[in-house]
């Protein structure tokens, strides 16, 4: 089953829930200040009221208060006991290493892509000269993306392991569409790195500048931490050892340098064309020869699911919007952190709304809760969709996230042609918000192993520094320290077009 990265909401799902008991003026008049006394308003200065919604107000009121009362880890349990592990992962890798043919052939060996489907993609991409990217269709499904040969967006697709069920994140691999990759890798728990085994090809990707070493520091500073590494079309170069050997060798220190345990990486030897090593036994005599270890699919069902902070205050980070029917909206993202159930008000940050929850889904089936970890549809009342926007974050009013436009980052500088200096301006990308910044301070230059403070205001940062400066937004933006919430306290900046540093969020400046 494809899904889109948008997933429509059934509209005006109804609260059906009893589990609280109103909602008092003083709670409201406490979290107004709050809210106001944390952070810099974003348009009109300090101390801002929130706008509460008037429409259906008097039923949904209600429900806020009480989630306190809720359990998260029994509510989970309840809930989704029963349910299979879930992982999100991102496919990542050069342009061309063969993602989506890997992951197409992946989908078809599993059966997830019917034989009169792959035999329709076969004609049809014979036709038009590009045979060999018949699996590639199942994934790069618009008709730009198959003319082209690559893919633009993120594309996402769902299939079951023995243990698991997983939904995959085909990233583009162009340098163009880096930005619509960080999206991608956000909302994903684990990665999968294709790498391309032909002699040359691998180099290249690998090589400063090559998409091997931008994507592999990105999604570990997006905080993914289990890496698979599929060393494909290794049909090139007739299924020699001495080169899966040699790529492992390569990659396995620079992915210790980037900050990958050992532990959470594993190499398989596989080609996506031929669909060796994938789901089946090998057959190919040489590579079976040297190699006795698992299939991708066996990899990918050994990764481990990443805990779900469904304790913690409710968070939301927004990647996409659509309007649903009437006055209401849907927006969809990833929750980060927490729970959220129907009914419920949440506080759009920054632009300090207060809206009711009128529906909640994951894949389009209407849910009465969703939790950390899980990507999701929320549909909206009481606030005007022009007040959200892709990078935005829903977060628990009685708790809100933070928003300010100025705060120190501990970062390490990885790609600059042109050292950081004072004022050195830079597109902040923090989730799905992609927002203009400059680092207005150089605090320190740190040691990069130890972090302890090496020079105090330096005067540049060049490659592989490790430091603390600070970072200023043309506008507010909703944020947390990374001590707090992991999620939403990471950063990565970037200069025209490519990835030069990546940090964390030490201290917000109100
Ligand atoms: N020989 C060989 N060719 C392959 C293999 N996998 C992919 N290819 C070819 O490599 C080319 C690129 O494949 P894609 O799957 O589109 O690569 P991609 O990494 O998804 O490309 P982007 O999405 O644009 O980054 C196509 O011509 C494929 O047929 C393989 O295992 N062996």
């Amino acid at each position: 089953m494809t899904t889109n990265a948008r997933i429509a909401v059934p509209q005006g799902v109804k609260p059906t829930t009893n589990v609280t008991k109103g909602f008092d003026l003083s709670q409201k008049e406490g979290y107004r200040l709050n809210v106001a006394s944390r952070s810099e308003s974003p348009a009109s200065g300090r101390g801002t009221p929130v706008n509460v919604p008037s429409a259906d107000s008097g039923d949904d009121l209600k429900f806020s208060k009480g989630k306190e009362k809720l359990d998260p880890v029994v509510l989970y349990r309840k809930e989704r006991g029963d349910v299979r592990e879930h992982l999100y992962m991102v496919v990542i890798g050069h342009v061309d290493a063969g993602k989506s043919t890997l992951m197409g052939h992946l989908l078809y060996a599993l059966g997830q892509v019917n034989q009169k489907t792959m035999h329709k993609y076969e004609q049809e991409s014979r036709k038009l000269g590009k045979q060999s990217f018949m699996y590639a269709w199942v994934l790069d499904e618009t008709g730009e993306e198959r003319n082209r040969g690559i893919t633009m967006d993120v594309g996402s697709f769902q299939f079951e392991t023995k243990h698991k069920t997983i939904t995959l994140l085909d990233a583009p691999g162009h340098k163009d569409f880096i930005p619509n990759m960080i999206s991608g890798a956000g909302h994903a728990d684990v990665a999968l790195l294709v790498v391309d085994a032909t002699r040359g090809e691998f180099e290249t990707g690998f090589d400063y500048g090559g998409q091997t070493r931008e994507h592999a520091l990105l999604v570990r500073s997006l905080g993914i931490a289990q890496l698979a590494v599929a060393i494909n079309k290794l049909d090139t170069v007739s299924w020699s050892q001495q080169r899966f050997d040699e790529i492992k060798v390569k990659l396995r220190t620079f992915l210790r340098q980037a900050g990958f345990r050992e532990n959470d990486v594993a190499f398989v030897p596989c080609s996506g064309l031929t669909g060796q090593n994938l789901v089946q036994e090998p057959t190919e005599k040489e590579l079976l020869s040297w190699y006795n270890g698992p299939s991708l699919i066996e990899v990918l069902d050994n990764f481990k699911c990443p805990e779900r902070p469904i304790t913690k205050p409710f968070r939301f980070s927004v990647n996409d919007l659509f309007k649903g029917t009437g006055s209401s909206f849907c927006v969809s993202g990833r929750v980060e952190t927490g729970f959220l159930s129907v009914g419920e008000r949440v506080l759009v940050c920054p632009s300090r709304e207060l809206a009711v929850v009128k529906g909640v889904a994951i894949e389009e089936s209407p849910k009465q809760f969703i939790f950390a970890g899980d990507q999701a549809s929320v549909t909206l009342s009481g606030i005007e969709m022009q007040n959200v926007a892709v990078g935005f974050i829903l977060s628990d009013p009685g708790n809100p996230v933070q928003i300010s436009s100025k705060f120190q980052a501990k970062i390490v500088v990885f790609n600059v042609t042109v050292p950081i200096t004072k004022g050195f301006s830079v597109i902040l990308h923090h989730q799905s918000l992609v927002e203009p910044a400059v680092v207005s301070k150089l605090i320190a230059q740190l040691h990069k192993n130890t972090g302890e403070v090496i020079k105090k205001h330096p005067r540049f940062l060049s490659n592989n520094t490790s430091a603390m400066v600070e970072i200023q937004t043309t506008r507010p933006i909703a944020l947390e320290l990374y001590c707090d919430c992991k999620e939403l306290g990471r950063i990565m900046l970037r200069v025209s077009g490519v990835t030069i540093a990546a940090g964390l969020i030490m201290k917000i400046i109100l």
